[in-house]
């Protein structure tokens, strides 16, 4: 059944508001038709849900084809609201027709339906931009491929439908088929990994740097500048440099990239991301606490002081390069504390907080080694602002993440375990009354190597390019 008809031409961007009294869309049947031409053929276009209050989310991404009709699901995760509009860019002329299958009578409140194209010539030059000259195909090189988090990369866009590695770098073991090094992936067509040197970046529109920090600045300053970059590395996450040669015991490379550089927390700075072409991805235990604690600090709900995040790290988190420290011996059977007052992540935090509250935020964060491969936990201790309540907490995280694919709050009294985001990019939230009155507990969990690193970076590079965001992303938890 239809519910929705817009006739437009190139260049309009206009609502049409079709009501439909007594109805409500099933999400799991609402599918967008559309059926016309493309001025930029070959290219990817993009559907988009824009909410009441202005958000726009990425709903669909197709290609741009001649055809005389495609049927495009949307997203259902962005679709659990009443009121929304889509639409659809790319230099589209035609019809789009919003079809639910499964219409049916409701009790609830009436339902407005919008729909729109929005295809003015600047979005058309900006699509043809990013995604390179007339490839439907992004081209990308992954830089240390032969690494953990560039191995997570390489997992991760063996289900991407757009993206295909042209290049891939390593260091020691350049010159290794990348089967022989991480052979669980062994059965993708890959290019060989070469050294940085030698690597063609003629064939190559995005890359995912995956080098250790230090390393990072100049290897990404010699580049070619067309290039969109999604460094995983700390190198540019800090804004102030100073702070950076403090913190890393190293003077910094890349001034000017660190001005370009934009903080990849994809929930909370999307539409910069979107619009970026260097992304400093954000480090696993930053990621893990600021995607709690920034809401609360810019909605006033908890105090700015005390502060205190007591976080659990896999051993994957500190890479596959050999240390005694990370030895079986060293790390199985037991646990500890490192890096106490002065790891490198508490300027990052730091600055990540103090920038929602609009003044100076400290914290005390302890990381713990943990005898698991993979995951991250964060406790979070908080005072909460006079007259707040954990319901408040609780609910006020509700809101924040409802339309979010990747952050969940869970149900009231339910624990996070590490073991319920393991391979994917989820992060898990709850709230806990503390004993104390006044006081709250927040948990958070991660996978290091996805939300923490790879799968975040990936969420940052489909913004980038235009895609929605979580395309190459559908992994289920691995459980148990
Ligand atoms: N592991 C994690 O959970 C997270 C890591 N990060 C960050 O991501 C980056 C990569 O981490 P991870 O994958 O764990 O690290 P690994 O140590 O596992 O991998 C590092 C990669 O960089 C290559 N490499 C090392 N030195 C050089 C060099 N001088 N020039 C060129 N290539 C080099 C290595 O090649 P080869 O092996 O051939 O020598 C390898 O491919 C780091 O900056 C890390 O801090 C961020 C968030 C989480
Ligand atoms: C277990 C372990 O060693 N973890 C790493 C953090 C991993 C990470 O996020 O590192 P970057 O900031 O370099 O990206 C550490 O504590 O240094």
């Amino acid at each position: 059944m239809r519910v929705g008809v817009l006739e437009t031409q190139r260049e309009q961007t206009q609502l049409q508001v079709v009501k439909v009294p007594g109805y409500l869309i099933q999400k799991e049947n609402w599918q967008l038709m559309v059926d016309g031409s493309w001025q930029q053929s070959g290219r990817t276009g993009m559907a988009y849900v824009l909410f009441e209050d202005g958000a726009k989310s990425p709903a669909a991404s197709f290609l741009l084809i001649p055809e005389k009709q495609k049927r495009l699901r949307i997203s259902s995760v962005l679709l659990q609201r009443n009121m929304y509009s889509v639409s659809v860019d790319g230099g589209f002329a035609g019809k789009v027709t919003i079809v639910d299958k499964g219409l049916k009578k409701c009790r609830s409140s009436p339902v407005c339906v919008r729909a729109s194209v929005a295809s003015t010539p600047l979005r058309a030059k900006n699509q043809q931009l990013k995604i390179g000259n007339s490839e439907k195909t992004v081209r990308i090189g992954v830089l240390g491929a032969s690494g953990y988090t560039g191995a997570e990369i390489v997992r991760l866009l063996a289900n991407h439908p757009y993206f295909a590695i042209t290049v891939m770098t390593a260091d020691r073991k350049a010159g290794q088929p990348f089967g022989s090094v991480f052979p669980h992936l062994n059965t993708q067509e890959l290019p060989n990994m070469v050294a940085i040197k030698d690597a063609d970046f003629s064939d190559v529109d995005a890359v995912f740097c995956c080098l250790p920090h230090g390393t990072t600045q100049e290897i990404i300053k010699g580049l070619p500048e067309q290039l969109k970059v999604v460094d995983l590395s700390a190198d540019f996450r800090l804004k102030n440099i100073a702070e950076y040669e403090e913190w890393y015991g190293q003077p910094h490379k890349a001034p000017i990239l660190q001005e370009e550089a934009v903080y990849g927390l994809t929930e909370i700075y999307r539409e910069e991301i979107e619009n970026a072409r260097l992304v400093a991805n954000p480090g696993c235990y930053p990621t893990s606490i600021q995607l709690p604690l920034m809401p609360l600090i810019e909605a006033g709900l908890i105090e700015l002081s005390n502060i205190i995040i007591d976080a659990k790290s896999g051993v994957s988190g500190a890479g596959r390069g050999a240390k005694e420290a990370n030895l079986y011996t060293e790390i199985a059977e037991g646990m500890h504390s490192y890096g106490i007052t002065k790891h490198r992540h508490v300027p990052e935090i730091e600055q990540g907080l103090s920038g929602v509250a609009n003044s100076k935020v400290t914290v005390s964060f302890t990381p713990h080694l943990m005898p698991m491969s993979r995951g991250m936990q964060s406790t979070i201790y908080v005072k909460m602002a006079t007259g707040v309540t954990t319901d408040d907490l609780y609910h006020h995280l509700i809101a924040t993440y409802e339309n979010e694919e990747f952050v969940k709050v869970l149900g009231k009294g339910v624990v996070p375990h590490t073991r319920h985001v393991r391979g994917s990019n989820y992060c898990l939230l709850n709230v806990f009354q503390d004993r104390i009155p006044g006081r709250a507990i927040i948990i958070s969990v991660i996978d290091n190597l996805v939300k923490g690193a790879s799968g975040q970076a990936l969420q940052n590079l489909n913004l980038m390019m235009g895609f929605p965001e979580n395309t190459g992303l559908n992994y289920q938890p691995l459980f148990p």
